[in-house]
């Protein structure tokens, strides 16, 4: 199968009267995300810092779609705080995803203190505050949690140390929380996409190093942002209510690393 023969699977209305938190919604993943909850019926509220790329993302899901965008840095635990409050007060929250997320890629050596700092607050403090604030709203609707990881999360990647240490962080986070929030009814989960074509991946990494990164997959591909979508909207459905702390893949097989194969090039 390739990326081209996906194809959506929730029902139309899978997720009508649910409302939804989505930071990063004006590009790459997060805008899939909100594209695909808003098809299936939910209401969602992108966050991001650029008002125009969260518009955009409006404008891509039609007049009738039930979307707000929010500029805030959600490093800015007092300004998301209230953010959260104010949408929960008004429409509820039923789900939250925390997509927003990044990282530079560089050697732990070439990592300043500021800069370990940076990555470590945008992809693992900010993610606590703005969950601890929705936890009260979620409670209420008996919601979920999904938290944006990395595939090579669990196994080390070069460059990422940073980046790594923060989402362990999370997915530590999760499985916690998982457990601490399970008998309010809110399920806390993380994902865990392969390389993903984005925009963003490319400003950041070098091609031929990506095109490696994709080759090397045991399915043979990339992830796509549709696919992630449909996973998170799975997993804020009813259809995922059995569903908590777990780090779910979807990297066609990339984090099982390079196979120890002991039956040589006939092996594979
Ligand atoms: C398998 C798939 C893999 C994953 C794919 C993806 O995630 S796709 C991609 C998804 N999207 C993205 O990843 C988004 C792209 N990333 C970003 O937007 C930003 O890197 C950020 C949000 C992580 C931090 O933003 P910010 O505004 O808070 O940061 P700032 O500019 O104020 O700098 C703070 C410190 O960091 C230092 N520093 C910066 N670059 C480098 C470097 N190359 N080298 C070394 N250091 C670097 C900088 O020098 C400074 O330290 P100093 O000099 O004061 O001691
Ligand atoms: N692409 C890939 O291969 C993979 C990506 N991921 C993860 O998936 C997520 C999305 O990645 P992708 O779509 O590729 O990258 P993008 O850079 O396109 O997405 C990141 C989003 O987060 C927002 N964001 C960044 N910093 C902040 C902040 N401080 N406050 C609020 N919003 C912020 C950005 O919007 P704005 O700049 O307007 O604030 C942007 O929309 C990230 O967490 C990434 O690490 C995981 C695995 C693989």
């Amino acid at each position: 199968m390739t990326a081209a023969d996906f194809r959506p699977v929730l029902a139309q209305d899978a997720l009508s009267g649910h409302s939804v938190i989505v930071t990063g919604a004006g590009s790459g993943i997060g805008r899939a995300i909100a594209l695909r909850l808003l098809a299936l019926g939910a209401r969602v509220t992108g966050v991001g810092r650029r008002a125009e790329t969260l518009e955009e993302t409006g404008r891509m899901a039609g007049a009738d779609a039930a979307y707000a965008a929010e500029v805030c840095d959600v490093r800015e635990a007092d300004a998301v705080e209230a953010l959260v409050a104010r949408v929960g007060e008004a429409h509820g929250l039923t789900g939250l995803v925390n997509n927003a997320g990044g990282q530079f890629f560089a050697r732990a050596e070439d990592i300043s203190p500021r800069g370990w700092q940076a990555v470590v607050n945008l992809n693992l403090n900010a993610v606590f505050a703005i969950t601890r604030a929705a936890r009260p709203y979620l409670e209420a609707s008996r919601g979920a949690v999904v938290n944006m990881s990395l595939s090579p999360v669990e196994r080390g990647a070069i460059g990422m140390s940073h980046s790594l240490a923060a989402r362990a962080g999370v997915l530590a986070m999760t499985r916690a929380l998982a457990l601490e929030w399970g008998g309010q009814g809110i399920r806390v989960n993380c994902l865990g996409p392969g390389t993903v074509l984005t925009p963003a991946l490319a400003d950041e990494a070098h091609a031929p190093h990506v095109a490696k990164l994709v080759a090397g997959v045991p399915l043979g591909r990339a992830t796509s942002p549709e696919e992630v979508a449909e996973l998170t909207a799975f997993l804020i459905s009813p259809a995922g209510a059995l569903m908590t702390g777990q780090l779910i893949q979807i990297d066609g097989g990339a984090h099982l690393g390079v196979p120890v194969n002991m039956l040589g090039e006939d092996g594979a």
